[in-house]
This record gives structure tokens, sequence and C-alpha cells, in this order.
């Protein structure tokens, strides 16, 4: 079975990776959650410096009057056999202090760096790693005093942030609180016991801490608290007596004042038959005892969560894709592979998988009628127009029974009208393809991350797309030239069947200049070229879709990226590479899921190796 120092070890090295990466808890569920630690909480001037200290048996915290501790310290003790002691930051890795004095200049510069010479606080943490043989395996949170009030210099909202930074840390299942309350204070109006209550109303991880036992008026002691029958707790309260304010100008040193402290429980008349279980010491081997089973119960968990993290990571990679093959049969390859999944997409577009295919739809059935309807064949075809035309055709010489060659004239004249209508069916049709081009490469999950070959793509696939315009349009010109070229003969053999018609009595009077029969006979040819001009249009609405849809649509899925294809097969292999080139924010991504991809499982096998040894 692993030993307690390398299960705590473990944790330590564990936590001190994670900060690496960035990775202190509150950003949802990490490993750094996962793993159980100890937050030291209490009001300000409770003593908490004080209990840290005689933890460590060293002097480093900062002092000062007001808020000091203004970011969370993440303190780990490492017991070293040899005798060093000295002292590390996670910022300033190849420093080695061994002068504490300088720590604590540290500690209060690097809370600076942060927050500036302000009294606002930060919840980025300071890791700082002491390596004693005076210490127990131990990681220690370091949080800022909780106050009621906000001084000179602060913002008012100083007290509820100070609060919410404290509950952040305390309230994560995994957190061991020591909850710090001074004796000469009531224990009902403690900050350390009432947050500690709210997150952990069992008690079950909260320990409580006496200070200031010595400080309490003559008369009074602290046995209701410390023997649990003020406030109950799990864990047995722990009394302590710290260094006063006038032994630390003194320069009491630490290791002397730890054995005052035993003295003074020893010769306690109140607290003397408790003794062994008081004093910094006894606490310090309390916590590290009781983190040791804690690791232990959680390990199974962890790994859980390890795993679990491990394979979000892998699917994680895989979504935004794996780093690009170096070989140029590779990424040719890939680069066909991308292009597929895009034509894929596109395709399900234009055939309903994806919504924007029925717009095509949408320009046969609405905007080709309209336009078809707005053609100007009332002013074409006005009985003005008519006469102009058929005079114009006749020529010297009136017609005598039929003006065949004005009817001609006429009806080619309107014809030339639906070149209009049929142009733009193309052009919509052709603005709606480049738009589910635009839509297909955005919605190509696999391109995402090549931004030089989403360019490419849309480059080749609108060429091809200009193309099919071209040929679509001159089909459907040629359409509309077809209809001038040869008229249905059947309509105009019909039209001469039918009897003809007399005037109506109480037709418009015909002017001073124009004769009653001349003026209904032209009325005949315009509302006879008008009803083949309708017969025309009623071909052309059904035949212009035919053409659009085989001359683009059906290219569009069949070839739009043919020619890019042949291209590409001729290129040499650094093009290649260019075309692959990713967005750097993905390749940092990348780079950031294997770092934390590689600590889960170096954790993970680190952890196999202690807990099963
Ligand atoms: N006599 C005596 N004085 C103590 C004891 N514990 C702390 N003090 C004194 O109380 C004052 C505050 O102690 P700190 O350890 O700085 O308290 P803190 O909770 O860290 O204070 P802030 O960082 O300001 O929130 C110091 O002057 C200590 O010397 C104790 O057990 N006995």
């Amino acid at each position: 079975m692993a030993t307690m120092e390398s299960l705590i070890g473990l944790v330590n090295k564990i936590q001190r990776a994670c900060t690496v990466l960035g990775d202190h808890g509150g950003q949802g569920m990490s490993l750094w959650e996962a793993l159980p630690s100890v937050a030291v909480v209490g009001g300000q001037s409770s003593g908490k410096s004080s209990v840290l200290e005689s933890i460590v048996g060293r002097d480093f915290l900062p002092r000062g009057s007001g808020i000091v501790t203004r970011r969370p310290l993440v303190l780990q003790l490492h017991k070293t056999e040899s005798g060093a002691e000295y002292a590390e930051f996670l910022h300033a890795p190849k420093r080695r202090f061994t002068d504490f004095a300088a720590v604590r200049k540290e500690i209060s510069d690097e809370t600076d760096r942060i927050t500036g010479k302000t009294k606002q606080i930060s919840n980025i943490p300071i890791h700082l790693s002491i390596y004693s043989p005076n210490v127990v395996n131990l990681t220690l949170i370091d949080l800022p005093g909780l106050t009621k009030v906000a001084v000179e210099g602060q913002s008012d909202s100083i007290v509820e942030d100070i609060e919410n930074m404290v509950r952040s840390y305390v309230e994560k299942p995994n957190c061991i609180i020591l909850a710090i309350t001074p004796a000469n204070q009531d224990i009902a109006t403690s900050d350390a016991i009432k947050i500690a209550r709210e997150v952990d109303p069992s008690g079950e991880r909260t320990f409580g801490v006496l200070t200031k036992l010595d400080l309490m008026d003559k008369g009074t002691n602290a046995t209701e608290v410390l023997e649990g029958r003020a406030y109950r707790l799990q864990h047995p309260w722990v009394g302590i007596v710290n260094r006063s304010q006038a032994d630390i100008n003194k320069n009491v040193d630490m290791i002397v004042a730890r054995r005052k402290e035993r003295e003074y429980f020893e010769t306690s008349p109140d607290y003397g038959h408790l003794a062994s279980r008081m004093g910094s010491e006894y606490l310090a081997k309390l916590l590290s005892q009781h983190l040791e089973l804690v690791i232990r119960q959680r390990i199974p968990s962890i790994i859980a969560m390890i795993n679990k993290t491990i394979d979000e990571l892998n699917a994680e990679l895989d979504r935004i894709g794996r780093p690009v093959a170096a070989d140029g049969g590779a990424q040719l390859y890939m680069i066909l592979e991308l292009c597929r999944a895009f034509d894929r997409v596109f395709k399900e577009h234009l055939d309903g998988g994806r919504p924007g295919g029925d717009r095509i739809y949408g320009v046969f059935d609405h905007q080709l009628p309209a336009a078809l309807k707005k053609l100007p064949f009332d002013r074409h075809l006005s009985l003005k127009n008519v006469q102009k035309v058929v005079t114009e055709a006749d020529g010297y010489q009136p017609h005598l029974i039929a003006p065949e060659q004005g009817y001609r004239r006429l009806i080619d004249g309107s014809i030339t009208y639906f070149k209009g209508p049929a142009e733009a069916s193309v052009d919509a049709v052709h603005f709606v393809l480049k738009e589910l081009v635009r839509k297909s490469i955005a919605e190509t999950e696999e391109l995402k991350r090549f931004p030089t070959l989403q360019n490419d793509i849309a480059t080749a696939a609108n060429e091809a797309l200009e193309r099919f315009r071209e040929e679509g349009r001159k089909t459907v010109i040629r359409l509309v030239e077809m209809e001038s070229s040869y008229l249905t003969v059947d309509f105009f053999r019909k039209l001469h069947a039918e009897p003809e018609r007399k005037p109506e009595k109480n037709a418009t009077p015909p002017g001073p200049n124009n004769d009653l029969y001349q003026d209904h006979s032209l009325r005949r040819i315009g509302s006879n070229v008008s009803a083949y001009i309708a017969l025309v249009s009623d071909t052309l609405k059904n035949t212009i879709p035919k053409a659009v849809v085989y001359c683009q649509v059906r290219e569009a899925k069949r070839s739009l990226l043919t020619n890019f294809y042949a291209q590409i097969g001729r290129r040499e292999k650094e093009r290649l590479s260019a075309m692959l080139d990713e967005d750097p924010q993905l390749m940092e991504r990348r780079t950031q899921i294997a770092k934390r991809l590689e600590l889960y499982k170096s954790a993970r096998d680190e952890i196999d190796a202690v807990a099963w040894k």
C-alpha cells in the first residue's frame, strides 16, 4: 500500500501540473477540483497567517494592517529528509528561496503584479512550495480574511467579493475547511463557522480551530467549544496558541513558539486533559492524516474522472482534427477527403437534407411567373402600335387577307421581351447556388481548421458556377429564340377556322379618320398575337426551369469541383501543404488539448504507480 507521503506528494505533483496548465478550478469540473485540498478561512486578524506559519514552522507570510492576503496562496509543504529548507514559487521556478523574509516580499510583490498596488483582490492563486524537514506533506490554501466592512480605498463590493472567492473554494466537495475562530470572540459570530456551516452543514469536512486561547478573559475558558459542546463538528476542535504581536516584534523563533505552545497546554489547568490533542503540530498531523484518508477514498473517483476527461479530450482532438500529415500523397488524399466532405454538405443543401435548395424552386414558382406577368405586352400590342407595325410591314401594298408580315413582326417583337426574365432566372439561381457554396463551406466541420483550403474551394466552386451560369444563359436565350424561329402553325390555323365576329354595336366609336373595319381588324390582330404570346409564355414558364436546372443545378451537383480536382492533382507538394495551412488559434487549441491530455495521462500513470504498489 502507498505511504502517506507518496499519496500526498502525488496530489501535490498533480496540483502543480494543473496550475502550469492554468487549471486551478473555477472553470467547471477540472482535475484540480477533483483533488482534495485544505482551505484556511476566517475573519481578518483571526490568526490565519499565524496558524499557517506555525504549521510550517517558519515566518514567511506578509503582515500588515488591513487586507494583506489578496490572492489565494496555494501552499504546498514537502517534507525533506536531507535537512535542506527552502521555498520555490511556481511563477519563478528557477529561484530557490532560503531566506524566508524574501519569500514574504515575493508573495506581496507577486500579489501586486496582478492586482496592482491597490486593495483589490484577485482569484488567481500564487503557488508556493516549501521544502523542509519540519513540515508534513500537506497542501494548504490561504484565502483573504472575511470582513464586514470595506475600508478606505476599497470598493463597496469588497466584502461580498471576498466572501464569494472564499465560497468558491470551500463549496467544492473535495475541499477540507480549516475554519479559524479566535477564542476571545463569541463562536456564534464567527465568520469562519458561518461560511463553513453554509457549505458543509453536516460538518464532515470542517476542522474547527480556536486561536488566541491565551487571550481569553481571566476566569473564562474554551472547554465548551474544544470538547465539541458549543458547536458540534464531525472532527475534534483544535485549540492553538500562536505568537502574540509582542512575540512577533521580538522575533521569537517559530520552533521556540511551538515549544512554548506545547508547554502552555501541558501546564494548563483548563486544557491539561486535552493537551495531546491541542497545538499547531498536532493540527498539522491531524490534517495530514485526514488528507491521506480522503485521497485514498477519492482515488477511484479521481481515476474515473481522469479517464472520462481523457476520452473527452480525445474526442475533441478528433473533432478539431489531428495534425496534418507531412507527405504529399497523404496531403493530397486529405485535401480530396475535405473537398468531398464539402461536396456532401453542398448536395444535402440541394437535395433537401439541409435548407436552401427550396429557394431554387422559389425562383421558378414565384420570381419567374411574376416577371413574365410584368412584361409590357399591353403597350406593345396597343392598337396604336399594332397599327404602326402592321402598316410598316405592309409597305406600299396593304395586306389583302391577313397581315402575315405584321403578325410575324409583332410576335418577334413580343418574344424578345422574354429574354429578360429568362436571364434573370439564370442569375437568381446562380446567386442561390453561390450562397449555398458559402454556407456549405461554413458548415463543413472538417474544413473549419483550414481557412486557406476554404478559400481555394470557394474560388474553384464560384468559377465553376460562373461557367454554368454562362451555359445556362446561352441555353435559355436559345429557348427564347427558338420560339421566334418557328411559330406553332396549329394555333393560327385554328384562328383562321373561327368565324369572324362582327364589330359590336356599342364598341368604341371610331375616330373621325378611322374606318370601323380597320379598327376592328387591328384589335383582332392584337388579341390574336396576345393569345399566342400567352401560349409562348406558358411554354417558357415550363422550359426555362428545365434549362436552368440542366445547365446549372445538375452540373453543380455533378461537377462543381471537377476542374479543381484536376488542378490539385498536378500541384507540387509545397502548394499542397500551403493549402492545408491551419488557423493559428486552432493549432494553439490543439497544442493545449495535447498538453492537457499528457497531464491527465501522466496523472493516471502516477496514481496507478502509487496507489496500487
Ligand atoms: N496572543 C496571541 N495572539 C495571537 C494569536 N493568534 C494570532 N495572534 C495575533 O493576532 C494578530 C493577527 O494574527 P494573524 O495571524 O495576522 O491573523 P490573520 O487572520 O492572518 O489576519 P489577516 O491576514 O489580517 O486577516 C497578530 O498580531 C497575532 O500575533 C494567539 O493565539 N495568541
